[in-house]
């Protein structure tokens, strides 16, 4: 590998690094059976997927109680109804889910090349830690930062600056790598270059619309 363009990689999770959507879908639909709802597809999961679990969740008790998110947010039996969908995720998590194709040896050669790695995702902190545990990259990171870790989640640009002021890198050495318009909007929010997956999930919408300054065709694409 040639010398690394950039001090420091931080990588969504979701469709960036893990296909989670199988098993996401899973559990959604173990836990609409268990509140008496009918099931979702797999489609209207993949477009959910990018606010965070909690906000899928909402959208699928919206879909199916025919209510606006907003009802669904506010209802005083929303907790109930996490805390089920919380046991059926736990059971569900690396059941389906894949790391996408040469995630694990890149992340060590970056490593080896002195590259500095965090997980920037949506996905909250209590599904985060089992699903990298999963595939074996509990210990790949040097930081790992969910949806829940800080006040704000992405777009915001507070976890980037996190990471920035943590390892002491700059913008100009900072690559954020996602799937998503979030992870688009997140790097131009912090200042920082953003390459993307055209493979995860984004809203249904192809990646190249979202502009970023690369689309690349996978994670080994960042050695070249
Ligand atoms: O959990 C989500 O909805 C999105 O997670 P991500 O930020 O890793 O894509
Ligand atoms: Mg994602």
């Amino acid at each position: 590998m040639t010398p690394p363009l950039y001090d420091l990689i931080l990588f969504d999770l979701d469709g960036t690094l893990v296909e989670t959507a199988p098993e996401i879908a899973d559990a959604v639909n173990d836990a609409l059976a268990h509140l008496g709802r009918s099931p979702v597809t797999q489609r209207q999961v993949d477009d959910w997927i990018g606010h965070g679990t909690r906000e899928l969740l909402i959208q699928a008790l919206a879909h199916t109680g025919q209510q606006p998110p907003d009802a669904v947010r506010h209802d005083p039996g929303f907790a109930d109804a996490e805390a089920v969908f919380a046991r059926c995720y736990e059971q569900r998590c690396g059941t389906r889910s894949r790391l996408y194709p040469r995630v694990r040896e890149t992340l060590q050669a970056l490593r080896a090349a002195g590259v500095r790695l965090a997980v920037v995702t949506n996905k909250e902190a209590r599904y985060t830690r089992p699903v990298l545990a999963a595939h074996g990259l509990a210990d790949s990171f040097d930081q790992v930062i969910s949806g829940d870790t800080l006040p704000v989640k992405k777009p915001d640009p507070m976890a980037v600056d996190d990471c920035l002021r943590r390892f002491g890198v700059g913008r100009e050495r900072t690559l954020f790598v996602g799937d998503s318009s979030i992870d688009v909007a997140t790097a131009r929010n912090a200042g920082v270059a953003v390459w993307a997956l055209p493979y995860g999930y984004n809203m249904g919408q192809p990646i190249e619309s979202c502009d970023p300054d690369r689309v690349i065709p996978d994670i080994a694409a960042l050695l070249a």
